[in-house]
């Protein structure tokens, strides 16, 4: 979703809905307004029917009919309200139901009040506010077709005060004077609140890309912090961070691990001769290599520091460690990148390797693993690079 239109819709006072996001609203608002919705129609049918206490006392006359009436009304609305509070899906259709139900409710009540005779009729009617007060208040998320009912519901209480007053123009227009400011009152509610509701969801649409984006920037510089910005592959703070964990595996496994320090050679040679740009293309094909070179097993390649890589295998034995190391020069030498001013008679760009392995002797720590692998590799620096070394045994 376009940022850009959720802050427009924002800036309008209406704050409308993105067609495109409409159906995530109408989920947002199922989920936050349908307890609220199922408690207003229950609290307004309880209320209802217990108005039959009042008309007991004020209307004996039809006290009766209107317990039977609102009986069947509840009998019937209430397993309605509960049916469609579990089924429908439309929360608009829902938002909708108590004020229609309100409309059926408020007929009912003005049929019964034409039957009674008695004088308390003429003030019992100032009771229709409760109609369309509740009627207001109990809507979340639609402004216009609750306004329509609203109308509707005045229309039908100004229709039977006009048949209980016929006679009376001064009683309807007193009744309509008090009306009035109450309707306006409870349509500002619902249109505030419909507003508001519309305001929070946009808010929550753009907190929750402003999360996304903070997350997806997190992991941007997680990323980075671990990355080598040269080679691509893991720098020296995610090498260090794997080989203690390799090495608390080995530890727990009883299965050894092996540090290979990989370190090309004349390299500074390289540099002088085919220029500094050549020299990092050159970093980066190895890199390639050896972190391509082996993809099943527990094994882990990264930029160790300058022109120096290392990789770590788990489980590992000597046999193993040697022969992963014989591969990897072998692969690096393979490359065939033109090295003619090395000085040892080899006219391509070769590595040499020290590895050690945590079962070694004196190895106690990751510490005593590098500096073990370290004096392999000056070891087959030595011997003429371009080869490697294994402890305890060496292979070449
Ligand atoms: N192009 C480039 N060169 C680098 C980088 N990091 C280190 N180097 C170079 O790598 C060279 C390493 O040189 P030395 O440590 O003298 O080792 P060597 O010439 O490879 O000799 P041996 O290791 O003994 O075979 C230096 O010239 C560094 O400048 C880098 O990121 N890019």
């Amino acid at each position: 979703m376009n940022r850009e239109l959720v802050e427009q819709a924002l800036a309008r006072w209406s704050a409308p809905i993105p067609p495109a996001l409409r159906a995530d609203f109408d989920a947002y608002h199922r989920a936050q307004s349908l307890r609220f919705l199922l408690l207003m129609n229950l609290l307004g049918q309880a209320a209802y029917v217990s108005y039959v206490a009042a008309d007991y006392l004020v209307l004996p006359d039809i006290a009766h009919e209107s317990a039977r009436a609102r009986s069947i009304f509840l009998a019937i609305t209430l397993p309605l309200t509960l049916a469609a509070m579990r089924w429908v899906r439309s929360i608009h259709l829902l938002d909708m139901l108590l004020p229609t139900l309100i409309l059926l409710a408020t007929l009912i009540w003005f049929d019964l009040l034409a039957r009674s005779q008695m004088p308390a009729v003429a003030t019992y009617i100032y009771a229709s506010m409760i109609f369309i007060v509740l009627a207001n208040l109990g809507v979340r998320v639609d402004f216009l077709p609750a306004l329509g009912l609203s109308l509707l519901i005045s229309a039908a209480i100004l229709h039977g005060v006009l048949r209980l007053h016929r006679d009376d123009p001064q009683a309807v227009m007193v009744f309509v004077l008090v009306y009035l400011p109450m309707l306006l009152f409870s349509l500002f509610t619902s249109w505030h609140t419909t507003l508001s509701g519309r305001r929070a969801y946009l808010h929550s649409v753009l907190d929750g890309m402003n999360r996304q984006a903070l997350l997806q920037a997190n992991e941007k510089l997680h990323a980075l912090a671990q990355t080598d910005g040269l080679t691509g592959i893991a720098n020296r703070r995610q090498f260090d961070e794997q080989a203690q964990l390799f090495w608390d595996k080995a530890r727990q496994t009883g299965k050894p691990m092996a540090l290979l320090i990989i370190d090309l050679d004349h390299f500074k040679a390289y540099n002088d001769h085919y220029g500094h740009q050549a020299g990092d293309d050159c970093l980066v094909r190895v890199a390639r290599v050896l972190s391509e070179h082996m993809r099943e097993g527990d094994y882990f390649a990264g930029r160790y520091g300058g022109e120096e890589f290392a990789v770590m295998l788990a489980p590992a034995w000597p046999a193993l460690a040697g022969a992963v190391a014989q591969r990897l020069t072998q692969a690096v030498r393979q490359l065939g990148i033109a090295h003619a001013h090395r000085g040892d008679g080899l006219s391509v760009v070769t590595v040499s390797i020290g590895a050690a392995l945590s079962s070694d002797d004196g190895v106690h720590g990751v510490t005593d693993l590098i500096r073990c692998s370290d004096a392999l590799l000056y070891e087959a620096k030595r011997s003429g690079r371009n080869g490697y070394k294994v402890a305890p045994r060496p292979l070449s």
